[in-house]
């Protein structure tokens, strides 16, 4: 095995024109994942990787864990290659998977004590006991897996997936199902390692999730990024606000008089874009009576991260 990267000025994770075809078969043609991925995931940060249902976002969580192949590119972890630095790669990641599946006749301690020895972890080194205290399991410690609760199971994978105290922990939609004071505690538990300089990247359907814990978000569709900055920068697009105005009379067009403002025409409204500080909403409404149009009602509605999300993965109709 050849070392030659410089792990220490690395990011936590670098994809470079990453793609995924799964081959065809009897049931299915075959499926590009991923087209080509270029993603750079700094050290210390929380990284919300979004997208919807396919977008591909498992598929390059498995090829960094080593269950799929890649078809080309290259992926590094803490930059070590993981075709030519594979053991290095591996030891410094810890995945939570999405599922459920463990063993149930191992106690929880014997199922770390397992994972520790399957990651080679010295047994002078291991802290299971500090991990299962962490995630409120050390009175479980002894008590079958199936005799869990599903959260408890849950913060079990989590304990599992930090045995060998990974630099980068991925969370597979680590809430999905999860009850509101178990997700008040996961989030707190992500702060602990984020604060330790873990460099946490978690996948989610829950937008407020990324919104409250991620420092940064990328948006996958498609197999493809479509949209990769720091949340802040995401949500400053909320400086964006919607001005819609319902005429007496129906519209079908924009008129010509507005021509020059981002302005379409839904369910007879008209949606006028504008940028909260920036843009006099008097200003606009002067511009919509000059056009000569009466006003039956009005209101301003503010796009979200929701929004911005449907807007990159459907092309939806939040006007931009
Ligand atoms: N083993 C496989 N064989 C063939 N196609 C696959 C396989 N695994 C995934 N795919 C396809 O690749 C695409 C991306 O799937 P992937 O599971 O990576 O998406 P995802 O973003 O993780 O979605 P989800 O949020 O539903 O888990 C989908 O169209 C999926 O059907």
């Amino acid at each position: 095995m050849t070392e030659t990267s410089s792990p220490s000025a690395s990011p936590a994770i670098e994809l470079i024109g990453l793609s995924k075809t799964y081959a065809a078969s009897k049931k299915a043609p075959a499926k590009t994942a991923l087209h080509g991925i270029d993603l750079t995931i700094p050290r210390g940060s929380i990284f919300g990787l979004l997208g919807p249902n396919g977008a591909g976002k498992s598929t390059a969580i498995n090829i960094l864990s080593g269950l799929v192949n890649k078809t080309a590119g290259t992926a590094r972890i803490m930059g070590y290659d993981i075709d030519t630095e594979t053991r290095l790669a591996r030891a410094s990641i810890g995945i939570v998977p999405q599922e459920i599946a463990m063993d149930v006749f191992f106690t929880p301690y014997q199922a770390m004590e397992l994972q520790a020895g399957y990651y080679g972890v010295p047994k002078a080194e291991r802290r299971t006991e500090e991990i299962l205290d962490a995630l409120g399991l050390l009175d479980k410690r002894d008590a079958y897996v199936r005799q869990l609760s599903g959260g408890m199971k849950r913060r079990l994978l989590i304990a599992k997936a930090l045995v060998h105290n990974p630099p980068v922990l991925i969370l597979d939609e680590p809430t999905a199902g999860v009850d509101i004071e178990l997700r008040r505690q996961l989030w707190e538990y992500v702060q602990v390692l984020h604060q330790r300089g873990t460099t946490v990247i978690l996948t989610t359907h829950y937008l407020e999730e990324a919104e409250a814990l991620c420092d940064q978000i990328a948006i996958i569709h498609q197999g493809r990024i479509v949209a990769n900055e720091s949340k802040d920068t995401m949500l400053s697009r909320m400086d964006k606000r919607m001005l819609v105005i319902t005429p007496t009379e129906t519209l079908d067009t924009v008129p010509a008089a507005l021509a020059d403002l981002s302005a379409v025409i839904e369910d007879g409204n008209l949606i006028i874009s504008y940028l909260k500080g920036t843009d006099s909403v008097t200003g606009l409404l002067n511009r919509v009576k000059d056009a000569g149009l009466s006003i039956a009602d009005l209101r301003t509605d503010q796009p979200d991260l929701e929004d911005i999300f449907l807007q990159l993965t459907y092309g939806s109709d939040v006007p931009t």
